[in-house]
């Protein structure tokens, strides 16, 4: 089977972008590791599938797998993608593209600067649907992670981060710490694992170990969770520049019960076409 496929990325964490509007597509989570794997495939952070809406008032549906193989609710810098996609293949002329994930709808913006902004939705802050085992909600909860006492904070932003802060992003244990959070038992849909430094009320730097991918040079919803956390925290105000290791996204949020606005970049590498066994 043929699979034809555009290479994309946000800020460094990348995506292997795939048109099933106008292929056939059958992936098992063998074939999304295969695809992502960096020596014997393209290799990418997610693997993204642009499919037909399956609802009224949305223009599309759009699929997220990690490259564990593993397929997942919500994906910021990938939704940025997935709008310059949909644009540049001339599948939509829109300028508000309304599109349904896993974790619900999502309104990414292309805008005129060539950034885009995307209306994250607004973020779960109760423990119980994060979800994270706690017989409280408060922002800050500690968590033992290998004898340590960590204090995180909790945040779903359709997809489960536990966000923690550091004096020093550049010298925290992102592999070590990350590795363990990800898969601690009090986060039973495991969890991606924040780590901020705040460099002033309008700015924090951010490492994010992922889920099903290990550290990757950005996450978008890892930003709206790190600056969500932070904000609640009272650490900075919105809105926030988030300094990560491939580049800065803008984040905007007012506060519990309102969306969070994320704005950042979206580069096309290459397309391609693959043989899929
Ligand atoms: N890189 C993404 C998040 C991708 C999914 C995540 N690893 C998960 O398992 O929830 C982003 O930019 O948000």
């Amino acid at each position: 089977m043929k699979l034809r496929f555009t290479k994309m990325h946000g800020l460094g964490n990348d995506f292997v972008v795939i048109d099933a509007t106008r292929q056939a597509v059958e992936l098992t989570p063998e074939r999304v590791r295969y695809i992502a794997d960096r020596h014997f495939g393209v290799g990418c952070d997610q693997l993204l599938v642009v499919e037909p809406a399956g609802q009224a008032g949305v223009d599309f549906r759009y699929r997220i797998f990690n490259a564990d193989g593993g397929e997942v609710e919500q994906c910021g810098n990938g939704a940025r993608c997935f709008a310059r996609f949909v644009a540049d293949k001339g599948l939509s002329t829109k300028a508000e593209i309304r599109v349904e994930t896993q974790a619900g709808i999502i309104a990414p913006r292309l805008r005129e600067d060539g950034l885009v902004t995307v209306n994250m939705g607004v973020p779960v802050l109760e423990s119980a649907q994060v979800p994270f085992v706690s017989d409280s909600d408060a922002v800050v909860q500690a968590l033992e992670v290998d004898g340590e006492r960590i204090a995180i904070t909790a945040v779903s932003m359709g997809n489960p981060h536990a966000v923690q802060v550091v004096a020093d992003v550049d010298h925290a244990p992102v592999d070590r710490l990350g590795a363990l959070i990800e898969s601690h038992p009090r986060f039973p849909a495991r969890v991606n694992a924040g780590f901020v430094q705040v460099a002033d009320a309008h700015r924090i730097r951010l490492r994010v170990y992922e889920r099903g991918a290990g550290e990757t040079l950005a996450c978008g919803t890892g930003a709206c969770a790190a600056v969500v956390a932070s904000i609640l925290r009272e650490l900075v105000t919105s809105p926030v520049r988030v300094e990560t290791r491939g580049g800065e996204l803008e984040i905007a949020w007012d506060g519990p019960g309102t969306p969070v606005l994320m704005t950042g970049p979206a580069v096309t590498v290459f397309e391609g076409e693959m043989e899929l066994a």
